[in-house]
């Protein structure tokens, strides 16, 4: 479980926190993804949980985040990697090595990983990725999307309880984006691991997620099971949130009385709502 309680931090070069009053729990194994504005403070949230904030950012940091019952700010950088695995946004400031197995290996190698389970942890996961044809190029020659496939399998190669992911599909196209979300889903379900993704594709969230967060202007603003926080669309549009059109119909439909059931995720529960209007 990971806790959230009153957190509130300001990076020392900071005027003013930039995350307030975040209470929040997660239960092991749940799929969580956050989104908002940009600056909203999301990246922020996720330090606390990698330690991060304030073990590399340093500043005044309020309240508590627990994973697991560790303390993130009681406990070593070295020991939260462990359980906690991340991929940030700067793919490239990620990379230590020049060859896609030897980005895997090199976690592998640091964790102590018994070396009869080094190959097939390393397989597994290009596998998993789609990436098993790219083991031996060069990092330096792969594309964008190409390389945050390799942050992800390398991460995931470890095997942490927790996964943080910043933006793992920046680089990737619509397709690209709907597989590795996915994977991420079908790996964390098969693990019990539990996946906080930020992202700003609402809908690739609403799909896969357990849970959403919404956070504006460093407070968390709505917080569970995507179709209750997707019933607030119109809200969510003032704070730079864009749902699925989907999503908005089917609201305007609840709005207006003509229809009393959730909102919808996706075109399918739009059209299944849209059948229920009609008939
Ligand atoms: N290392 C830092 N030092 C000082 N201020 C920072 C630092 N990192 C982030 N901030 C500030 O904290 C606020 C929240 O940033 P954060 O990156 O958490 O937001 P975000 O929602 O993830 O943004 P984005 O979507 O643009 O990545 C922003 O105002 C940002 O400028």
């Amino acid at each position: 479980m990971i806790e959230f309680r009153d957190f509130s931090f300001r990076y020392r070069e900071g005027d003013a926190p930039v995350v307030r009053d975040v209470t929040l729990t997660i239960p092991d194994g749940c799929f969580v993804g956050i989104t908002g504005a940009a600056g909203s403070g999301k990246s922020t949230l996720t330090y606390a949980v990698n330690g991060i904030i304030p073990h590399c950012y340093p500043g005044d940091f309020y309240g508590a985040v627990t994973v697991e019952g560790m303390d993130t700010v009681e406990t070593s950088l070295t020991d939260l990697s462990r359980a906690v695995g991340s991929v940030c946004q700067d793919i490239d400031s990620q990379m230590v090595s020049s060859i896609v197995e030897d980005e895997v290996l090199y976690g592998l190698e640091n964790f102590g990983v018994p070396r009869d389970e080094v190959e097939a942890r390393l397989a597994d996961a290009l596998e998993l990725m789609g990436i098993a044809d790219l083991r031996h190029r060069a990092i330096d020659s792969l594309s964008g999307g190409q390389k945050q496939k390799v942050a992800v399998a390398s991460i995931i190669a470890l095997r942490p309880r927790v996964l943080v992911l910043d933006e793992p599909t920046a680089e990737l196209d619509p397709a690209s984006s709907a597989a590795v979300f996915d994977l991420l889903a079908t790996y964390a379900r098969e693990h019990g691991t539990t996946v906080i993704v930020v992202e700003q594709k609402i809908a690739l969230l609403a799909e896969h997620a357990d849970m959403l967060v919404i956070v504006d202007g460093g407070r968390v603003r709505f917080a569970g099971a995507p179709g209750e926080v997707l019933e607030h669309s119109a809200e969510l549009l003032e704070l730079g949130v864009n749902c699925p059109r989907s999503t908005s119909l089917v609201n305007r439909l609840r709005a207006s009385g003509l229809y009393a059931g959730p909102a919808a995720r996706d075109v399918a529960e739009a059209a299944a709502a849209c059948r229920e209007v009609i008939a």
